[in-house]
């Protein structure tokens, strides 16, 4: 017989946003029920930026040794114990897991069902033996990865951010599929734990990024011995498990074929709508996932959608800001509004990616003529210092100094963007980060630098010379 449990809030997904609202809903005193039909944590914690930063870290270790001698300081070539570092990305789930875990969300007040849910109508879903009837409910579903409709791919072994990470063994060689930021990030750090590694781009690397920024994470990854193709098509996947043989053809039309002991298959997301109820519930779908509105609200005014279910910018932070995006307006029946103007994001490979607002292609198209400014890293003490002069900063802003964007390719780039995150978000102009005085050395000076260079045409003309020299005169 089917129980009911009556809600405040029920949440369906305990990944990176429903874990977030239900945090807040149960310590705000909601009766909230979690429903995880799966591992609590979701994608980030057990396929996604946890062990991925991870196996990236571990990688960055393997580096460092061979990197060395740049150093004078010679440590021989780096023995990567495989198990070792699967080991250490375990690890670090486990450290996690006690924070996404039902005993903490169940002690913060939440009920926890460890079922799929599935709505049989606009109020009501059914999880396991139970039936939830709440006054609103949170869709945080989340993704999975997208196959390519390649001839012989579902016959044939393949990884995907689902599975790489429990592989046992280094690849010997690693067929990535796709040169988004799984892709990028993931080719990077098994090439530095052994593996050869071809990548596959239907495209360019990084095709969302800056094709200027993208270039020197393309440059690194040749530079390591990644094998990157762009504007390449795999047409045919065929051979056998250890031995498995692409059909390519590359930009020219020419065909080809490329032998590797594993492929991974890294082209993009679908949201996880299917056997949701979403009919019975009155909720429609877009091309992306489940349709919202600013406020996040469903064509079912008493349902939200958040996170990669809604296909905007699927990354964590996200879900989390649209985690209180809904608390405001389920509980506390506040009128907020997703605002993505100032959501950053960071490609964590070496050097790192990252970028907030406008693009310079996508500034020039929205506000016409635009100041584009840009400071290396090679002209920065810090990076000379650490042989990390590989990067740049490039800034957008009009021709007032109204800041459009900014993108920084470089180490620490996650890091380094943050300024410009809190310029963008509270309507600063690049003026305020000209400004700033930071400790020297740091790598993070590029960003006053970047700003700086915005003035240096009017401070170092000749009308400021004229003036500084009349007054000088002035005695
Ligand atoms: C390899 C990789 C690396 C990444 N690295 C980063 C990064 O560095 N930084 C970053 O910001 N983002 C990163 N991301 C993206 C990030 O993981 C996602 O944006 C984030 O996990 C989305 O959170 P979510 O809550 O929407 O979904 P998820 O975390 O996927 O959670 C959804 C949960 O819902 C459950 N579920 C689904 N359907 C049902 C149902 N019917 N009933 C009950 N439960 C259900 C699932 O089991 C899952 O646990 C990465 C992604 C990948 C693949
Ligand atoms: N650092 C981070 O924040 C981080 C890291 C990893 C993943 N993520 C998130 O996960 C999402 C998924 O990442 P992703 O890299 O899988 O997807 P993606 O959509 O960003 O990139 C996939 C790439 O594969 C290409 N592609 C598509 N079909 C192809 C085919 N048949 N052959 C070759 N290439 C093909 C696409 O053109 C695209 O460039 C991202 O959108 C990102 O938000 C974030």
């Amino acid at each position: 017989m089917t129980h009911t449990v009556d809600a405040d809030l029920c949440v369906i997904g305990a990944g990176s946003g429903g874990l977030s609202v239900a945090a807040g809903a149960a310590q705000l005193g909601a009766r909230t029920v979690l429903i995880e039909r799966a591992l609590m944590g979701g994608d980030c914690l057990n396929h996604g930026c946890v062990p991925s930063k991870s196996l990236l870290a571990a990688a960055a270790a393997a580096q460092a040794v061979r990197d060395a001698p740049r150093f004078g300081v010679d440590a021989g070539a780096p023995h990567v114990d495989f198990a070792r570092v699967r080991a250490h990305v375990d690890g670090v789930i486990a450290a996690i897991a006690p924070h996404d875990s039902e005993e903490r969300f169940t002690a913060l007040g939440c009920r926890v069902i460890r079922a799929h849910a599935r709505f049989t109508a606009p109020d009501t879903l059914v999880a396991g033996d139970l039936s939830v009837r709440a006054r609103r409910f949170v869709i945080a579903t989340g993704s999975r990865p997208a196959l390519p409709p390649l001839p012989g791919l579902a016959e044939r072994p393949y990884l995907t951010n689902e599975s790489v990470f429990a592989l046992p063994a280094c690849p010997a060689h690693l067929l990535v599929l796709g040169g988004g930021p799984v892709g990028a990030e993931l080719a990077q750090a098994f090439r530095r734990l052994g593996a050869a590694v071809t990548l596959l781009a239907r495209t360019r690397l990084l095709p969302k990024e800056d094709p200027q920024l993208a270039a020197v994470v393309l440059a690194r990854l040749r530079a390591e011995g990644v094998d990157v193709r762009e504007g390449c098509r795999v047409e045919r996947v065929g051979g056998a498990a250890g031995a498995l043989v692409l059909e390519l053809r590359d930009a020219a039309g020419a065909t080809s074929t490329l032998t590797g002991s594993h492929l991974l298959v890294a082209v993009g997301r679908l949201p996880n709508v299917e056997d949701l109820g979403l009919e019975a519930a009155g909720i429609t779908t877009g091309a992306g996932g489940i349709a919202v509105d600013a406020r996040l609200r469903t064509s079912n005014r008493r349902v939200f959608a958040i996170g990669d279910v809604v296909g905007s910018y699927p990354f964590t932070h996200v879900a989390g800001y649209h985690a209180g995006i809904v608390i405001r307006n389920a509980l506390f029946r506040l009128p907020a509004k997703v605002d993505y103007r100032a959501v950053p994001w960071a490609t964590y490979t070496d050097p790192e990616l990252a970028r907030v607002g406008l693009d310079e292609a996508a500034a020039r198209a929205r506000h016409g003529a635009v100041r584009v400014l840009t400071w290396a890293f090679a002209d920065n003490d810090r990076a000379r210092a650490e042989a990390a002069t590989a990067g740049l900063v490039k800034v957008v802003a009009t021709p007032r100094g109204r800041l459009l964007g900014a993108a920084i390719v470089g180490r620490h780039a996650g890091e380094l963007i943050q300024p410009w995150c809190l310029a963008l978000a509270r309507g600063l102009k690049v003026g305020a980060l000209a400004g700033l005085t930071v400790p020297y050395p740091t790598l993070a000076e590029v960003n006053p630098r970047v700003a700086g260079s915005f003035y240096a045409a009017t401070l170092f003309g000749p009308r400021m010379r004229r003036l500084v020299r009349w007054l000088a005169r002035l005695g």
